[in-house]
Formats: structure tokens, sequence, C-alpha cells
């Protein structure tokens, strides 16, 4: 089975939505990843008008907070007919289970329980904002190592991370873990945000168990045609 390109759908109206999403073919055979912008511009309605259509859907919301209060947010997501949801690792385990507690808790019955994604260091960090800012005393790797052992023993189905780090992820954290990876740019693409990128080809050559794109896609003059090269690279 192909694996998934997640399509950042980070846009902000529903004429854009609409644009977009029918260049994208079959509901059935799009995965698709809404987060803050779309979510806050149309609210949870949208989630469920998507869910309703088919679409695959990884609602991206990052939550990080007190683990109370994530596990009553994961329990109102667990609604909406998603199949991924994230939370920033940094939280911590308690925060990570709670949130796990309250998917499984708010997953109407019948229905599959949605999987957590553990956010680790963002791939806008770089090595240096690692070490200057964040005042980590380990390097990159390491450092998002140790959130993905932290996050896969409280109860996480898998991290976000660069796709540069999956490589020696997968020779040190075994089982049925998933390792989604952002930070995706073609080798076309000039610099941005992103501090720690790799093309389609790399995140397949590395590993990765899906990929997430959005501005190589939304803002590419076809971004049919740019989704389907995407996707072709990658699987
Ligand atoms: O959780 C995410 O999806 C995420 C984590 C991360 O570390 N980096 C990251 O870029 N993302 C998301 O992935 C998407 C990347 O979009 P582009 O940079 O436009 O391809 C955005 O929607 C980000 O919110």
């Amino acid at each position: 089975m192909a694996k998934p390109v997640f399509v950042a759908l980070d846009v902000d109206s529903k004429t854009k939505l609409d644009s977009l999403l029918a260049s994208l073919g079959k509901p059935q055979d799009t995965t698709i990843k809404v987060g803050m912008e779309l979510f806050y511009h149309e609210g949870p309605a949208i989630v469920k008008e998507l869910a309703d259509k088919g679409y695959h859907i990884f609602l991206d919301l990052k939550l990080h907070d007190i683990p109370n209060t994530v596990y009553s947010a994961a329990k109102q997501l667990a609604h909406l007919g998603i199949e991924y949801t994230t939370v920033h690792a940094l939280g911590g385990s308690q925060m990570i289970k709670a949130a796990k507690d309250g998917l499984i808790e708010g997953t109407p019955a019948g229905r599959s329980v949605p999987k957590l994604l553990a956010v680790t260091e963002l791939t806008s960090i770089s090595d240096q904002v690692l070490t200057n800012e964040q005042h980590c005393a380990l390097p990159m790797n390491e450092q998002v190592l140790s959130l993905a052992s932290m996050a896969q023993k409280a109860g996480a189905d898998g991290i976000i991370c660069s796709p540069l780090e999956v490589k020696e992820l997968h020779q040190k954290i075994t089982g049925n873990f998933l390792f989604v990876t952002p930070g995706i740019r073609p080798k076309t693409s000039g610099s941005d945000d992103q501090a720690r990128t790799a093309t389609p080809q790399e995140a397949r050559k590395f590993g990765s168990s899906a990929i997430v794109v959005g501005r190589p896609i939304t803002l590419a003059s076809d971004p049919q045609a740019a989704y389907e090269a995407i996707k072709k690279e990658f699987n």
C-alpha cells in the first residue's frame, strides 16, 4: 500500500480550500492535514464535513497544556472523525498519556481511536536554535531520539520529526511506531522557515512512514501535478 502524503491544507478561506481539494482527487484516496489556520477559521464543523466526504484526516492542533486540559481537549477531538492528531512531546509523558486516554474515552463506539503523534523538535528549529535558545544540552538527533522514546513509552503511536532523523530512529526504536515527517522540500524549492528539510525521495530512503507537504503543493502553479509528482517520488 502506498505510504501517505498528507497535504497540509494551510488556507484561510473555504473558496481556497474547495479549489485546492478539487485538484487533489477522490476523497477516499486523499490524505489531508487540517492545521490551526483552517481550524481556527472554520471551526470543528469543517473537520466533520471533510470526514463525512470520506477524506482521511490528520488534525494537527499540537496540544500542549497541563494533562487534565489536554485530556479534555483530546476527548472533544475524538468525536470529529479524524485518523491522526498531534501533541507536543515537550509537554511530557503524563500529558501524552492524558491525550491518549482522552482520545480513547472520546471515540464513539465502533470507530477507530485516532492515532496520536508527538511532535519532537519542530522542523523549523535549527541546531543553533536548539542550543542557543532552547539551551538543550543534547545535539538534535539525540534530543529527537530521547523525546521519541519517551513518547513511545507514554503511549503515542508515533512522532513527528524531520526526515533527517528517521534513519537513526529506525535503528534505535522498535515496534509498530510511526515516523511522520514534514519539512519536505523538492529539489527546486528555495529557502523558507523550515530548517531541517529533505526531498520526498530522501524521506523514502530514510524510512519515513508518511510525509506532510504544504506549500510545495498549495503554492504550486499546478497543485495537482505537484501532488502527483511528490506521491510518486515518495513511493
Ligand atoms: O505537526 C506538523 O505537521 C508539523 C510539525 C513540524 O515539526 N513541522 C511542520 O512543518 N509541521 C507542519 O507541516 C506543514 C508543513 O508545511 P510546508 O512547510 O508548507 O510544507 C505545516 O502545516 C506545519 O504546521
